[in-house]
């Protein structure tokens, strides 16, 4: 469903990415792991229309070609981004910033839907729905990054370091629940320095390294990898 290849991305004189490969299925669970600044955001960002691609990169999404698009045509897709940080708006309540995932054409019809299908999967949700998201604690803003998210009814939905910042008991939550997302039929890319729990509800995985992609295989595989455990497992993998 998504197909990249041949992705590059500079920053000015910096070349970020150098031309990177990748497929996410329908349905399909993709983890992308790599050290700090090997470029996992940039790709993310590069998906979603955040960055600019350089000429000649090639994604392709459910048919369309989408290298180079705005944003929010790439949302209009179906792709959405949680990016690093959430990107939340902090003074507003959780339901002001649901809403806003909301504004794509092609979500706003089945608005109500998808508002149950986000207080199904985080129930605790509609308990806060009129709290401030700046007094709510990193797994509770987490939540609402993600649902807001999965307002756009997404066909494939991008987090960005999802477990970040986030204890351990929770993490073990987050992951049970973007696995159930995933049941859900919604396809999944995302990108994770918490190896272990990424590669559990993965199917396949990725290792970027320096803006190149230098290893890929199913996720039991990877997860015994020695050359994974080494470059990537560092003491938070190992919660
Ligand atoms: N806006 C920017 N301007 C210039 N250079 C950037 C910019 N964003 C990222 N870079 C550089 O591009 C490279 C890839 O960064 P990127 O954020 O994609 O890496 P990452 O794998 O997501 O790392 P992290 O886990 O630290 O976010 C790094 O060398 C980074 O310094």
């Amino acid at each position: 469903m998504l197909e990249v290849s041949g992705l590059a991305v500079d920053y000015g004189k910096h070349a970020a990415l150098h031309g990177v490969g990748l497929t996410v299925a329908e349905a399909e669970t993709v983890v992308i792991l790599g050290a700090n600044g090997a470029g996992k955001s940039t790709l993310l960002k590069a998906v979603a229309g955040l960055v600019r691609p350089r000429p000649g990169s090639v994604i392709d999404f459910a048919g369309q070609r989408i290298a180079g698009r705005p944003g929010h045509e790439i949302l209009e897709a179906g792709i959405a981004l949680v990016p690093e940080g959430r990107g939340l708006f902090p003074d507003l309540t959780v339901s002001e910033n649901l809403r806003l995932g909301a504004h794509a054409h092609r979500a706003r019809k089945d608005e109500a839907a998808n508002l149950a299908m986000v207080h199904d999967l985080f129930p605790r949700l509609v308990e806060r729905r009129r709290q401030t998201v700046s007094t709510m604690s990193g797994g509770e803003q987490q939540m609402v990054a993600i649902g807001r998210a999965l307002m756009s009814a997404p066909r494939l939905l991008m987090l960005d370091e999802p477990s970040l910042g986030l204890a351990p008991v929770l993490v073990g939550e987050l992951f049970a629940t973007l696995a159930e997302i995933g049941r859900r039929g919604v396809s999944l890319l995302i990108v994770e320095q918490n190896v272990r729990a990424s590669l559990s509800i993965a199917g396949r995985g990725y290792l970027l390294e320096a803006g190149r992609m230098v290893g890929e295989g199913p996720a039991t595989r990877l997860i015994n990898d020695p050359a994974v455990q080494h470059a990537f497992m560092g003491a938070s993998a190992e919660a």
